[in-house]
């Protein structure tokens, strides 16, 4: 059965970057309310399907449609969130401070030439609590750890009140601590706000206890659902191309 009010919907995609398919016949439902994991390995087309998914490229066959609108057609960008892969590998050194970046993640609202007013610096005020950095924000960018700034970007997008939240590797250099906490801040995110969030992830362990659902990729779709449900063993050895080997007694 279809859920009611799909948020994102991948019918049949195809996609290719020259001759070789990079992903193929792709069907994924993503409802609201949903916190979805793309997992497979390094290469198996996961920034490829978000980047579908966001518009940044356009399949080669097939369709996706976002809040129920062609993606092509689509143009309520401030319901959507986006963390990118490289978010962080910015320049440290760079003097900005948090609140300005934060701040930035309001300017698809604000639109062009419009001052930042009252209610743009609440949102930031609201989205540096939400990721556990109150009163961070006049340090600069690149005096935070790692696991801060990642935060950082996280808030940005939150700044925009996105509807759905999209973050892609977003825990890469992250010791296994750091990601827990990082991982619970998205389960509040998604429990608590409501928020819709697709995470890319190597990560069987601790995002397989935190979210409600993964789809594992690896040009085909392997399997979605509930993650005690289909990361089987046989399912991870399809995914990651584990050999299986079959041994033969000689008697
Ligand atoms: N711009 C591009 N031009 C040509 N090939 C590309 C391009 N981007 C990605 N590819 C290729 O497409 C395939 C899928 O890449 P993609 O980045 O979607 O995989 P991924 O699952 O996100 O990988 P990783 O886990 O390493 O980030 C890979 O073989 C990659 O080399």
């Amino acid at each position: 059965m279809l859920p009611v009010n799909p948020v994102v919907e991948v019918r049949d995609v195809s996609f290719s970057y020259g001759e070789d398919l990079v992903l193929e016949r792709i069907n994924l439902t993503v409802a609201g309310g949903d916190f979805l994991a793309l997992m497979g390995p390094n290469g198996s087309g996961k920034t490829t399907l978000v980047k579908l998914i966001l518009g940044l490229l356009k399949p080669l066959s097939g369709e996706v449609r976002l809040f129920g609108c062609p993606v092509g057609r689509f143009r309520q960008w401030d319901r959507i969130g986006y963390v990118p892969q490289k978010a962080t590998s910015f320049d440290t050194r760079f003097p900005a401070t948090v609140e300005e970046v934060v701040l930035s993640g309001r300017f698809s609202r604000l639109g062009m030439g419009r001052r930042p007013g009252k209610e743009d610096y609440r949102a930031v005020e609201e989205a540096l609590e939400l990721v556990g950095l109150a009163g961070a924000g006049k340090r600069t960018v690149g005096s935070l750890s790692g696991g801060q700034q990642q935060r950082v970007f996280i808030a940005r997008a939150l700044a925009g009140r996105p509807e759905l939240l999209v973050l892609d590797e977003p825990v890469v250099g992250l010791d296994s601590r750091a990601l827990d906490s990082f991982y619970a801040l998205l389960e509040q995110l998604n429990r608590d706000m409501g928020i819709t969030l697709i995470t890319v992830s190597h990560d069987t362990g601790t995002v397989a206890r935190r979210v409600g659902q993964v789809a594992c990729i690896n040009r085909r779709l392997i399997c979605h659902g509930h993650p005690a449900r289909v990361l089987t063993t046989a399912n991870l050895a399809r995914l990651y191309g584990i050999p299986v080997r079959r041994v033969v007694h000689e008697h």
